[in-house]
């Protein structure tokens, strides 16, 4: 039988897509039970449903919208139950893999300890230690580069998720060279997407010829 692999996404699916193709390729031998969504219109729901993968939309904004943002602990709460019911939903597949493909939300406690031991990756599109925590490390390594005179590396990861974002192990590094004044934040973008499509089936077959299943 083939890993059971469950992929959280939150937009565009590129990165889902490297790996449906990946799989079509034979590259990798899953079986994609879910692909999991924090916003209805993620394109990667189309992508999932296009390729016949089950999918859900598990958004936080039903559980938050009708509390005041100054109440932080009725929202902290609400998000607590947001993430009890998420895992509820993932462990339904019992997956053998859940793969964060730009999943933009922090993953708490609540989440986390209740689908241990099943291993969770993250894509981060920045190097260990750089750029933590944000959703936006793309434009922020090429600003930091076109503001300086040198150049520097930078590129993507994928990481083990722990509750400290972007801390956890890295499993893939992709390294690119930054040098100011030599291309568009577009262009960088797009080099460090086309390195993130390779690193990301780098991850989930390193991952799954590590773990039994
Ligand atoms: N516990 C963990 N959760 C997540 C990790 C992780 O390493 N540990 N990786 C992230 C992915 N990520 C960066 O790679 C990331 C995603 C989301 C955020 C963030 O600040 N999210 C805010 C909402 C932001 C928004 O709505 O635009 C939030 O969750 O409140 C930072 C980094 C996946 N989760
Ligand atoms: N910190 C998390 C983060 O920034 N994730 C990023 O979201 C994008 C998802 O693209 P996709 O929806 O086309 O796969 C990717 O660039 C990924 O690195």
């Amino acid at each position: 039988m083939s890993p059971r692999v469950t992929v959280l996404i939150s937009g565009s699916g590129s990165n889902l897509q490297a790996l449906i193709d990946a799989k079509t390729a034979g590259s990798i031998d899953v079986e994609f039970v879910q692909v999991i969504s924090s916003s209805k219109k993620a394109y990667g729901l189309e992508r999932a449903s296009q390729n016949g993968i089950p999918t859900k939309v598990q958004s936080l904004y039903p559980y938050t919208k009708s509390i005041p943002k100054e109440d932080s602990s009725a929202r902290a709460e609400a998000r607590k139950r947001f993430e009890i019911d998420l895992a509820a939903v993932v462990l339904e597949d019992q997956p053998d893999l859940i793969v964060c493909a730009g999943w933009l939300l922090i993953l708490g406690a609540e989440f986390l300890q209740r689908v241990k031991p099943t291993p969770i990756i993250n894509l981060h599109p920045a190097l260990p230690g750089a750029f933590d925590g944000t959703t936006h490390a793309i434009q922020m390594a090429w600003e930091k580069c076109n503001s300086g005179k040198k150049a520097f590396t930078a590129g993507c990861m994928v990481h083990l998720v722990i509750e400290e974002v972007d801390r956890g192990e890295p499993v893939v590094i992709k390294e690119l060279e930054l040098v100011p004044g030599t291309e568009t934040l577009e262009e960088y973008e797009t080099r460090v997407h086309e390195a993130e499509h390779i690193a990301i089936v780098e991850a989930v077959q390193k991952l799954l010829t590590t773990t039994k299943h």
